[in-house]
């Protein structure tokens, strides 16, 4: 076929969603991944634990690795109070683009920016480039091989404060065990697991919140 998965998810998006409805674009990701063809967002039932997470640490400054089409973006996005803003790590710049145009039409562009490259460049960056001193709340969803390299340069680079949330998807499945080692053994985090189920699909799959300690 000639476009790709994610550009399809995005013709679906702009055919059947609100134009500036968030909850409408999710609906409309999660009816077209569930019934047409299975995609890795996030989905709806961890978008719930990461909704609550996220309402409960009110972040203003929120790093995402990994945005795809952008769905946990919109989902992270649509609760930021104004003046918050959420940064998103993405290293195809193909499925960046399809982002940028689902956060658009879901109306939350204003607060969002999208960040292509790869992460291990870009999180040393962060600090001069965005002017921004610590984050508040880290999405980790990006490859499982990366999360614990990733995080531990989230420390070195001085991004994490004391309180600081990471909360990390796919920790069960495809899994990340060298994260939740770490994540489970360092006195520098207090970490929990929520267990849920692999999007749109009934393989088991959970998330792991980690609070930085200091
Ligand atoms: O690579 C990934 N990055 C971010 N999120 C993912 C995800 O949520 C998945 F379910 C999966 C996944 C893919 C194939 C499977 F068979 C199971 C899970 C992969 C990713
Ligand atoms: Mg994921």
């Amino acid at each position: 076929s000639g476009t790709s998965r994610p550009v399809r998810i995005l013709h679906h998006v702009q055919k059947v969603a609100q134009y500036g409805d968030a909850q409408s674009v999710l609906s409309a990701v999660d009816s077209y991944c569930s019934k047409i063809e299975w995609a890795m967002n996030v989905g709806d039932l961890k978008g719930q634990i990461l909704d609550a997470v996220v309402l409960e640490t009110r972040p203003h400054y929120v790093l995402e690795l990994g945005t795809y089409c952008g769905y946990s973006t919109v989902r992270i996005a649509r609760l930021l109070p104004p003046g918050a803003r959420l940064f998103s790590i993405e290293m195809n710049p193909q499925y960046a683009q399809v982002a940028r145009e689902i956060i658009q039409h879901a109306g939350l562009d204003a607060k969002v920016d999208i960040l292509v490259g790869c992460t291990s460049d870009l999180i040393p960056q962060l600090k001069k480039k965005l002017d921004i001193e610590k984050f508040d709340f880290v999405f980790i969803d990006h490859w499982k091989v990366s999360y614990l390299r990733d995080t531990k340069l989230l420390e070195e680079c001085d991004l994490l404060r004391p309180g600081s949330v990471l909360l990390a998807d796919n920790v069960t499945c495809p899994g990340a065990p060298d994260y939740l080692h770490y994540m489970r053994t360092s006195p520098r985090y207090e970490s929990q697991y929520f267990p849920s189920r692999l999007e749109y699909l009934q393989v088991e799959d959970g998330m792991e919140k980690s609070v930085f300690l200091a």
